[in-house]
């Protein structure tokens, strides 16, 4: 379980996150969604302990993140920024997080198989395709098997093939009882891959529920927004 409590984070004057509150249950995919800028990543990176709040929680498991005893065991993420070496082999970059996160070996095999990147174990990160990327990224998220996973635009860049494939693994992730926040600006894809969904503009939520009740009496998930919101669209 994940719960955001009050969570504000400041850059200057501005809120880049104001005072958002949401939670994030088992067995469910939950879309966190919103436009550029919209405090996504800002809450995300707080989430995983890569930035401080200035005011409110974020806690995974009744705790914050830098507090989890075995970190990788319990979330997985997958997050823009730091990727792989791009000299290194897929399988040398898993073995070096399995190692330095006391996971067996044998599970890099198992995580490999399960993204579908066993027969390119060998080769090197930088001849991947881009979906082969995230898929990599994905498996590092897997390693520990944790509970939960939480993924920063996760589809982002990928052909509709690479699309199909995240959203199938996430939606059958989730049905094992596990719990997945992802972020997306898509809104299309959100609508197809989320059960629960988080709508976040300018620091703020404007939207949280089931996406069947979020788009009731709307014609798409996409104009239940803007009708949510006011917003008429031109950041999106
Ligand atoms: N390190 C930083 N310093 C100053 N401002 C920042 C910093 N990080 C984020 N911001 C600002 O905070 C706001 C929220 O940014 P954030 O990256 O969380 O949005 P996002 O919803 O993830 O957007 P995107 O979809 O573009 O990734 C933006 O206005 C951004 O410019």
């Amino acid at each position: 379980m994940i719960e955001i409590a009050n969570l504000t984070k400041r850059y200057g004057a501005r809120a880049a996150v104001d005072d958002i509150s949401f939670s994030v249950p088992p067995g469910r995919v939950t879309g966190f969604l919103g436009p550029n800028g919209a405090g996504k990543s800002t809450t995300l990176r707080i989430l995983l302990g890569l930035d401080r709040s200035d005011a409110g929680t974020a806690l995974i498991d009744g705790k914050p993140y830098r507090r989890l005893r075995y970190p990788l065991h319990t979330v997985g993420a997958l997050l823009d920024g730091a990727g792989p070496v791009p000299e290194r082999r897929a399988i040398d970059h898993l073995t070096w997080i399995a190692q330095s996160n006391r996971i067996p070996r044998q599970r890099v095999s198992e995580v490999l198989d399960a993204v579908g990147l066993g027969g390119v174990a060998k080769r090197q990160v930088k001849k991947l395709s881009l979906g082969m990327g995230q898929r990599l990224g994905l498996a590092a998220a897997l390693l520990g098997n944790p509970e939960i996973l939480v993924l920063d635009e996760p589809v982002n860049g990928l052909d509709p093939d690479g699309i199909r494939w995240v959203r199938t693994f996430l939606r059958d992730y989730a049905a094992q009882g596990r719990t997945v926040l992802l972020s997306s600006h898509l809104m299309t894809e959100m609508a197809d891959t989320a059960h629960e969904v988080v709508v976040i503009a300018r620091g703020r939520i404007t939207a949280h529920g089931p996406l069947d009740e979020i788009t009731a009496g709307h014609a798409s998930l996409e104009s239940a927004f803007f009708a949510l919101t006011g917003d008429q669209g031109s950041r999106w």
